[in-house]
C-alpha cells in the first residue's frame, strides 16, 4: 500500500476510532452500572482443576496447602519444612527459564502459578481467577512459554522469518499490554521467542515490521490487534495459545465484539488453548466465557466462595469527605497513609483526573484523552520515583504492577465492586501490605452495596486533622533535619542564641516552630469530620422525636436559627439511627448558634460538637433512595437536584448523572479505554 494510502487510511482510522471511542472527559472513562452482580461459583466455571498440595507463597515459606484451603489457614500456616512443593524446581521448567526466575528472585510459584502449570502445560483450556497481585500473569506465561519450547513442539514450531504467531494476548488498556509483553520478552527471550506488543496511540509501522519479520507471541489491546488483522499483518491461523488476560473486562461491551472476531480467526479452535484470567469473574462471564472455551475446560479458583473477594492484604478504610475539601484533603491522606512510598489516585472522570492532578502539587494525570506518548512518559516517571503521585481513571485500574505503591485513593466510591476490587488491588501485591482509602460524601454515595458484594467490612476513619498531619510532617521533616551536615551549624549557631534568647520561648517551643517551618505547617487549622473543610465543625442535633428525614432537621434548625445561619449549614446528613442530624458550621459561629436562646430554652432538641462521626444514612445510588428517610437540599434544591419524594424515603431525581449503559452479560454499554 502506498504510503500517501496508507496515511489517509490512517487518518480515517483515527477519524472513525476517535468519533467512536472517544468519550467526553466530563464522562466516565468507564460507563459502569447499577446493576449488582454476585461473583461466579467456581464450579459453575469448569471443572475444578484436580489440586497437588500447593504452598501458599514464597516470601514466608509457609507449608503447603491445598485449593479448599481457606483465607484464615493461609493467614495461620507459619513456615512449613524445608522441602517447599512450589519449589520451581518441582515443575517441568526448563533450566534457562529457571534461571531466569531464579535471577528475579522467583524461587517458588504462587498458589495461582502452582495450580495451574501442569494444566495449562497438559493442553486444557482453563478459567483462573485469584486476588489482586496473587502472579495471574506468570500463571499463563510460563506454561506457555515451556509449551513452545518443549521437546514435542520443538518439531513443529514455526521458526523462521516471516511466521506466524503461535501467541495472542488480549488485555483492556495500553498499559497493561506493555507490561505482560515486557514479561514475554524477559521469560521469552531466554528460550529464544520473539514477542511484540500492539495497541493504539502507537505508530503502525513498526509494529508492521516486527509482525512481518515473525513473532512467536503478539500481546494487545484488541482494537489495534483487529486494525493489524484488517490490514493483512497478522495471520492468527496457526495460534497454539489464546489469553483473555483481565477477562471479565475483555468480555465486556466495547470489547466483546472485537475479541470474539479475532478470536474467531483462528483455522481450528481445537488445536488452540484458550485461558482466561482475572481476579473477578462476574456471573454473566459463564455465558460468555462458554463461547471461548472447550466443553472440558479447568477452572482454578484461588476466591471462590470465599467472602473476601478483595485483597486481604490491604486495609479497606473509608473517609467523610465532600468533593469541595478533596483536593486540601488528599494532601494529607498522602501524608498520614502513604509511608513515604508512591500514591494512585482514581477519579471517575478524565476531566476530574486532570483537574485534581493540577490541584496537587508533584502529582500527573493518567487517562485516555492523553496522547501515548504522555501516557507512557508519566507511567515511567511514576515507575522509577520521578514522581509520587499518579492521578488515574480506570485506565490504570486492572493489572498495572508497579513496585511500592502504598497507598490508593478512591476519590468517590466506583459504581462497580469490580473497579473497587481491582483499584485497591494495586496495593498490597506479592504478599506485601497497603492501604486503601475510600472517600464519600455521606449524603450522596453508598459503600455497604461495595462491603456487601466485595465481602470485606471498611474501617472508618475521620479525615487525619490537621494536627496529626502535623505530626507525620513534624516527623519526615526532625528525618531531614538530622541528616544535614554539621558544617552548617556556625552559620546558623549565633542566629539560634540570639532567636533562643530574645524570643521568650523555651528551645523545644523554638524547635517546634522550626520543624513546622520545615515541613510547610506554619498554621494549624481545624477540619470538620463530616465534610472535612477547614474551620469548619461538626455539630450533632439531636430531638425527642425520630429525625426521619433532612427536611425535618431542616424544620428543627429553623425553630431556632435564622434563616441565614441554616443557609450556611453544610452538608446535613441523617444519622442511621434517625434520632438526629449532623452537619458543618462555622466554627466562629458555633458559640452563638449554641447560645441561641431557641436551643437554650429547648427541651426537645440538644445541639452538641462531636468528636467522632456517628454512622450516617446512605443513600442507594440504583434506587436513588436512602437507607432510612432521605437526603435533600430543601434550601432550594441547588446542585440541579430536586428532591420528587414526600417525607421520609423521598427519591431522588438527580438531573446531573451523566447517563450510564447497564452492566450485564456482554450487553454493557461499558465504554472502551485503552
Ligand atoms: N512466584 C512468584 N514469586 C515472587 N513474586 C512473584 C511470583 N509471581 C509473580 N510475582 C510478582 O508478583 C507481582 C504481582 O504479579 P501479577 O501482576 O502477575 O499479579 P496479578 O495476579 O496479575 O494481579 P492483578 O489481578 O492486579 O492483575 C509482580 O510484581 C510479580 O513479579
Amino acid at each position: 500500500m502506498e504510503d500517501s494510502e496508507r496515511s489517509s487510511l490512517e487518518k480515517n482510522i483515527k477519524k472513525k476510532k476517535s468519533k467512536s471511542k472517544k468519550r467526553k472527559a466530563s464522562e466516565v472513562e468507564e460507563a459502569g452500572s447499577d446493576e449488582e452482580e454476585k461473583s461466579e461459583t467456581s464450579s459453575e466455571l469448569g471443572t475444578p482443576v484436580g489440586l497437588m498440595p500447593v504452598a501458599v507463597d514464597t516470601f514466608s515459606k509457609r507449608k503447603s496447602l491445598t485449593m479448599d484451603s481457606t483465607d484464615e489457614e493461609e493467614r495461620e500456616v507459619v513456615a512449613g519444612g524445608d522441602s517447599n512443593p512450589n519449589d520451581i524446581s518441582n515443575f517441568r521448567i526448563s533450566k534457562p527459564l529457571r534461571e531466569k526466575l531464579k535471577s528475579k528472585g522467583i524461587e517458588s510459584l504462587f498458589p495461582i502459578q502452582a495450580m495451574t502449570f501442569n494444566t495449562i502445560l497438559d493442553g486444557s483450556d482453563l478459567v483462573g481467577r485469584a486476588r489482586t497481585g496473587q502472579g495471574k500473569t506468570l500463571a499463563f506465561v510460563l506454561p506457555i512459554l515451556e509449551s513452545l519450547t518443549n521437546e514435542s513442539a520443538k518439531a513443529t514450531r514455526k521458526t523462521g522469518y516471516g511466521r506466524s504467531p503461535s501467541v495472542l494476548v488480549l488485555l483492556p488498556t495500553r498499559e497493561l499490554a506493555t507490561q505482560v509483553h515486557a514479561d514475554f520478552e524477559v521469560y521469552g527471550g531466554v528460550l529464544g521467542l520473539t514477542s511484540c506488543s500492539l495497541y493504539g496511540g502507537a505508530p503502525y509501522p513498526p509494529q508492521e515490521r516486527k509482525l512481518k519479520s515473525g513473532v512467536d507471541i503478539v500481546v494487545g489491546t484488541p482494537g489495534r490487534i483487529k486494525d493489524h488483522i484488517n490490514r493483512r499483518n497478522l495471520d492468527l491461523s496457526s495460534l497454539k495459545f489464546r489469553v483473555l488476560d483481565e477477562a471479565d473486562e475483555m468480555l465486556r461491551m466495547g470489547f466483546v465484539e472485537d475479541v470474539e472476531l479475532i478470536l474467531g480467526k483462528v483455522a481450528d479452535v481445537k488445536k488452540v488453548q484458550t485461558l482466561l484470567f482475572s481476579a473477578t469473574l462476574p456471573v454473566w462471564v459463564k455465558q460468555i466465557s462458554t463461547r471461548f472455551l472447550k466443553a472440558d475446560k479447568k477452572t482454578a479458583d484461588l476466591v471462590g466462595n470465599e467472602k473476601m473477594k478483595a485483597s486481604i492484604n490491604v486495609r479497606h478504610i473509608v473517609i467523610p469527605c465532600s468533593s469541595l475539601a478533596r483536593s486540601q484533603v488528599i494532601p494529607d491522606i498522602i501524608r498520614c497513609y502513604s509511608s513515604g512510598g508512591r500514591t494512585i489516585i482514581f477519579t471517575e472522570t478524565k476531566d476530574s483526573a486532570s483537574e485534581l492532578a493540577g490541584l496537587l502539587p508533584g502529582a500527573r494525570p493518567l487517562h485516555g484523552d492523553i496522547q501515548q506518548a504522555q501516557r507512557e512518559v508519566t507511567l515511567s516517571g511514576f515507575r522509577s520515583g520521578k514522581f509520587m503521585t499518579l492521578v488515574a481513571t480506570n485506565v490504570a485500574a486492572r493489572g498495572l504492577d508497579i513496585n511500592d505503591v502504598q497507598l490508593i485513593i478512591q476519590c468517590e466510591p466506583p459504581r462497580d465492586v469490580e473497579d473497587y476490587i481491582h483499584r485497591s488491588g494495586r496495593t498490597g501485591r506479592a504478599g506485601k501490605t497497603g492501604i486503601a482509602v475510600m472517600l464519600y460524601d455521606p449524603r450522596r454515595s453508598n459503600f455497604s452495596r461495595i462491603e456487601r458484594e466485595s465481602g470485606m467490612k471498611f474501617e472508618h476513619i475521620s479525615v487525619p486533622q490537621p494536627s496529626d498531619v502535623a505530626k507525620a510532617a513534624g516527623l519526615e521533616a526532625s528525618e531531614t533535619i538530622i541528616q544535614i551536615s554539621d558544617s552548617v551549624i556556625p552559620a546558623f549557631k549565633s542566629v539560634a542564641e540570639e532567636l533562643l534568647s530574645t524570643s521568650g520561648l523555651s528551645a523545644v517551643d523554638l524547635l517546634a516552630k522550626a520543624l513546622a517551618k520545615a515541613s510547610g505547617y506554619t498554621e494549624i487549622k481545624s477540619r470538620s469530620l463530616l465534610t472535612s473543610m477547614e474551620n469548619y465543625v461538626t455539630v450533632l442535633l439531636e430531638a425527642r422525636s425520630t429525625i426521619h428525614t433532612p427536611s425535618f432537621a431542616f424544620g428543627l434548625l429553623r425553630r431556632f436559627l435564622p434563616e441565614q445561619k441554616v443557609e450556611a449549614v453544610k452538608g446535613l446528613a441523617v444519622t442511621a439511627d434517625g434520632n438526629g442530624a449532623v452537619f458543618d458550621v462555622l466554627a466562629k459561629d458555633l458559640d452563638t448558634l449554641l447560645a441561641s436562646p431557641g436551643l437554650r430554652d429547648a427541651t426537645d432538641v440538644s445541639i452538641k460538637v462531636v468528636k467522632s462521626l456517628p454512622q450516617l444514612q446512605e443513600r442507594d445510588r440504583s434506587s436513588g433512595r436512602f437507607s432510612r428517610g432521605s437526603y435533600a437540599d430543601r434550601r432550594g434544591g441547588g446542585g440541579g437536584r430536586r428532591f420528587s419524594g414526600g417525607r421520609g424515603g423521598g427519591r431522588f431525581s438527580n438531573s446531573s448523572n451523566g447517563g450510564r449503559g447497564s452492566r450485564g452479560g456482554g450487553s454493557n454499554k461499558r465504554g472502551r479505554w485503552n
